[in-house]
């Protein structure tokens, strides 16, 4: 793969780069086995962008980086224009990362007939269902192709040194990656943290219909494997660090879409208190990048004790 440079924007001293993520074609040709052929390519050879902050004391030495991951609808743009992080970012010294929700023109059938499925939905997995398995795999997209493509490219990431936050269905693919991260032994990030995420998608319309559509093992594929509520209860009293907001006014709140209650009892029940896990139900507040923004910096001094340690 390789890196084009779209846009580059300075922003509070350091740069915003918008790239687009080129497959090469050469790494189909040389693989013959369809499981590496699909490693080598998670979105099934398209092309995707994302966007990265890297903040001016890069220029000094490689910094940490923080991945956000936006919901339903969203894009790449989306954390980078409206979520208030970069200023925090840059005066912590930490870069940003934020990939786009979903490929983008994989040309199947009925993927742009709704905004909670499809283009914009990709819900941070590995697609099973044949349908959707060549192109819906933005779990290995985020965790591997887009680290490796930043390395490769030279730019001054020090991958020891990653978290993860989220919104809605980001923020529960940054509860997924993060916890299956630690359950499969790779410990790619140091700590999490979500804007009303859906926290149990298992139980929720907007999850159960991505895992039914996605996976060809459909809910009970999802509740095993990118459910946060049923992975939290699988972990193995490992020490972790978690954060989450959420409104009380946020209509998907109420109706049921989000259900962070459920999360917080799995985690309780599973001897995390609240300095390893804390959830926070913020009055009157609802689901859009008003609130994001608010609680912004507060996520990014959150990890900056992480991944500052
Ligand atoms: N069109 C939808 C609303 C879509 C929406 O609210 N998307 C959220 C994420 S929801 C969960 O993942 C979002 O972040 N939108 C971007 C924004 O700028 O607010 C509807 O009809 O309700």
């Amino acid at each position: 793969m390789s890196l084009e440079e779209v846009s580059v924007n300075k922003v509070f001293d350091g740069s915003l780069t918008k790239y687009k993520f080129k497959v090469r074609s050469s790494l189909f040709r040389c693989r013959q086995d369809p499981h590496l052929h699909k490693q080598s390519s998670a979105l099934g050879g398209l092309d995707a962008k994302f966007n990265l902050f890297i903040p001016a004391n890069a220029a000094s030495g490689k910094v940490p980086i923080l991945f956000y991951l936006a919901g339903l609808e969203c894009t790449e743009d989306t954390g980078a224009q409206k979520g208030a992080f970069i200023g925090p970012a840059a005066k912590e010294g930490i870069a940003l990362l934020f990939p786009d929700t979903s490929p983008r023109g994989a040309g199947i059938e009925g993927e742009d007939d709704d905004w909670q499925f499809g283009t914009g939905a990709g819900f941070y997995l590995n697609a099973t269902n044949p349908k959707w398995s060549k192109h819906y795999n933005m779990y290995t997209h985020v965790t591997v192709e887009i680290p490796q493509a930043i390395e490769a490219a030279g730019l001054p990431i020090d991958f020891t040194r990653q978290s993860i936050f989220g919104h809605s269905m980001g923020g529960h693919g940054a509860l997924t990656l993060y916890l299956s991260s630690l359950l499969n032994g790779a410990k790619q990030f140091r700590s999490v943290s979500a804007f009303s995420p859906i926290a149990n998608p298992s139980k929720c319309p907007w999850g159960e219909t991505a895992f039914k559509g996605y996976l060809a093992g459909g809910v009970a594929e999802g509740q095993d494997l990118y459910d946060a509520t049923e992975l939290v209860k699988k972990l193995p009293k490992t020490p972790i660090h978690v954060l989450i907001d959420y409104g009380t006014g946020d209509k998907f709140y109420k109706n049921g879409q989000l259900l962070p209650e459920n999360f917080l009892k799995a985690a309780r029940d599973q001897g995390y208190d609240e300095v390893q896990v804390r959830v926070r139900d913020q009055d009157g507040y609802d689901h859009g990048y008003y609130f994001i923004s608010t609680f912004g910096a507060d996520h990014i001094h959150f990890h900056a004790n992480f991944l500052k340690a």
